[in-house]
């Protein structure tokens, strides 16, 4: 369970939530420039709020009034960007083994050979991204990001680089994380249709205002 209250502010933009998010996909909608991306950017601890709290799982990670602020790489958060941001030098098995160096000292991730399959990527182990097509990019993305064993994930227009072909290839692997792990997701995109069956909550974010979209 995801729990936030928090303001920001950004040159004349502001930012405003009040939200609980659950387990499931949560679909983050909304126009250009309304503050998606730094809805997600406060909670991945790359933005440090104005005023505000943000917990996980009741554990607390941001609180203005007591300065506590956990950095980025201590809050066990997976993010999977439009791009997939893969290391080119490294094949896809290191770039999947990458994601494990997060998963903290005292944290058991899930194995390898799990996320591999649950993505179908085992023939794609020796390959260097620049040899995947941008749908199986994304797959490593998300195995990467799966591999640090995060109890949130954040992905943020995760096929919108995709054509409608790619897009169609890749939603089947996301419904099947749903399905198969009680993963907490959010999911940002401009278009509903995109999450039509993969969202189990809505969240509006309109002018900065981020509402929950019944
Ligand atoms: N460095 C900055 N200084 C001032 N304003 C900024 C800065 N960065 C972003 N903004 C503003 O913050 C607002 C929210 O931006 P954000 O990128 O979160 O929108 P978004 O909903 O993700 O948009 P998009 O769907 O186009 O990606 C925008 O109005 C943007 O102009």
């Amino acid at each position: 369970m995801l729990d936030l209250s928090l303001a920001h502010r950004l040159g004349d933009f502001t930012l405003t939530a009040e939200l609980r998010i659950g387990a499931g996909v949560t679909a983050i909608t909304g126009p250009s420039g309304a503050g998606k991306t730094m809805l997600l950017s406060l909670i991945a601890g790359l933005t440090r709020p104005a005023r505000g709290q943000i917990s996980l799982n009741g554990i607390s990670l941001v609180n203005t009034e007591t300065k506590q602020f956990v950095p980025p790489h201590r809050r066990h958060i997976g993010q999977v960007f439009q791009e997939a941001r893969l290391f080119p030098h490294l094949n896809v098995r290191h770039n999947l083994l990458y994601g494990r160096l997060f998963a903290g000292r005292n944290r058991i991730g899930p194995a390898l050979e799990t996320i591999v399959d649950l993505l179908d990527i085992a023939p794609l182990l020796h390959r260097r991204p620049r040899d995947l097509s941008g749908g199986e990019r994304q797959r490593v993305a998300i195995g990467r990001a799966l591999l640090s064993n995060p109890t949130l994930l954040l992905l943020d227009e995760p096929v919108s680089a995709l054509d409608p072909v790619r897009k169609a290839e890749l939603l089947p692997y996301l419904r099947r994380l749903r399905d198969s792990t009680g993963l907490p997701m959010l999911y940002v995109t401009h278009q509903r249709e995109e999450v039509a069956e993969l969202a189990t909550a809505w969240v509006r974010v309109e002018n900065g205002m981020v509402t929950a979209d019944q």
